[in-house]
């Protein structure tokens, strides 16, 4: 791995002025009778159509009705903790959901009943768009109204920045590139195309993600997961000598067949590569951050079936998930964040051309179709 690839997490480990770590992220069904009911939460109020429900509830009960995402959020949180005791860094971290237990609110309750007051979260979402993150601001600010409401003290809650070009998330990925190559074979292999995934949002969605004007067609959101696909094909041709044609393309489009949503589906390109000749393709999903079900069924069954289908061999690299360098990098995330509140100067670690984002998403960041309060950025109603 290339020096620029070198991990450069500080050896500080003062947290100051948080005195927590919230782990926020989508949770799952975690058994038949739930699945209904997550489905509910999920879509509350989104305009998606009932027949593209049923088809997603069967993706769940194909899987017996459990989601990986739960024990993958538990996995992670157990490497943040073992991470976090092994630096010396003395920082409780808390797990809440947006749409199944253990929900949100109820953690942040947990956390004010247990004194914290000031609370770095990180998202399990590493880009910017309305999905990944205000939606996530929103639901800290529908927590923030509910403990208000209740009539408890409001802790402050802070964001971490993306983090789709830190090196501890970049890093891993390319290492997943590389083990799958090595799993084709070898007739096939030099000439794999990699594709690399995200979950596909409407073009509308996509365009207006970022800060308001600072990004084109495509918005934040597609230019910087075209800068980490470029960022893993330049390292795996660095480490293997191989220039494998790459491109960037979509998954578990949902919502209206209307409306103009991110393309190529990566069923779509597998067919359009395979027409045109390529031997093999390497699957990489890095829009996510672990192997839950968007990649579960989405690639390893779907698409998976899809290529077979065509005689095309497929491989599908592994996510971050709860890579100890990624642990790593969420350390580094908080110190960072932790320095930058208390007026200290910060050396911010970031891959690509883009270079680190914003800590306070900008007012407007990433609209939502109808404007609701959203925490953790300049337009939020809270301190
Ligand atoms: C950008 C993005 C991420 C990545 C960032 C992040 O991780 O947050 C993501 C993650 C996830 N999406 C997930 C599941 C679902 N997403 C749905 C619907 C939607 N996702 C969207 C976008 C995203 N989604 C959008 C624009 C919709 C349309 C409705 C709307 O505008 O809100 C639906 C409804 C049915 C359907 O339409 O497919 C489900 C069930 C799970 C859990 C998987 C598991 O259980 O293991 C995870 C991690
Ligand atoms: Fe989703």
């Amino acid at each position: 791995m290339s020096d620029a690839m070198a991990d450069p997490v500080s050896d500080q480990r003062d947290p100051t002025p948080y005195d927590a770590l919230l782990l926020l992220s989508f949770g799952g069904p975690e058994g038949p009778d739930d699945v209904v009911p997550f489905l509910e939460n999920v879509t509350r109020g989104r305009g998606i159509p009932k027949e593209r429900l049923k088809e997603v509830g069967q993706h769940y009960f194909l899987f017996g009705g459990v989601s990986p995402i739960n024990d993958q959020n538990r996995a992670l949180l157990a490497a943040l903790r073992k991470d976090f005791a092994d630096a010396g860094l003395d920082l409780p971290v808390y797990w809440g959901n947006r749409n199944w237990a253990p929900y949100l609110t109820d953690t942040l309750r947990e956390m004010v009943a247990d004194g914290h007051r000031r609370i770095a979260v990180l998202a399990t979402s590493a880009y910017a768009s309305y999905s990944g993150c205000r939606q996530y601001r929103e639901n800290l600010a529908d927590a923030l109204a509910t403990l208000e409401a209740e009539g408890r003290p409001l802790p402050r809650v802070d964001k971490l920045r993306h983090y789709f070009n830190h090196p501890g998330f970049v890093r891993p990925m390319v290492e997943g590139v590389l083990t799958s190559l090595a799993k084709l074979d070898e007739s096939v292999r030099a000439g794999a195309h990699l594709a690399f995934t995200t979950h596909s949002i409407p073009t509308s969605a996509a365009d207006a993600s970022g800060p308001a004007g600072e990004h084109g067609e495509g918005g934040a959101y597609v230019r910087q997961h075209l800068d980490v696909a470029r960022l893993v094909a330049d390292a795996v041709r660095d480490e293997t000598g191989v220039e494998h044609p790459w491109e960037l393309v979509y998954q578990s489009r949902s919502g209206a067949p209307h409306i103009p949503w991110l393309e190529p589906d990566i069923c779509d390109h597998l067919e359009a590569v395979h027409a045109a000749g390529a031997p093999a393709v390497v699957m990489v999903p890095i829009g996510f951050v672990s192997d839950h079900m968007e990649v579960l069924y989405d690639l390893d069954t779907e698409a998976t079936a899809k290529a077979a289908e065509l005689g095309l061999p497929v491989r599908r690299s592994a996510t971050v998930g709860d890579d100890p360098r990624f642990a790593a990098a969420v350390r580094d995330l908080v110190l960072e964040r932790a320095a930058a509140e208390r007026g200290a100067a910060v050396e911010r670690c970031a891959l690509g051309a883009l270079g680190a984002s914003h800590d306070l998403c900008p007012a407007g960041c990433c609209p939502a179709r109808t404007a609701r309060p959203a925490a953790a950025g300049a337009d939020s109603p809270y301190a």
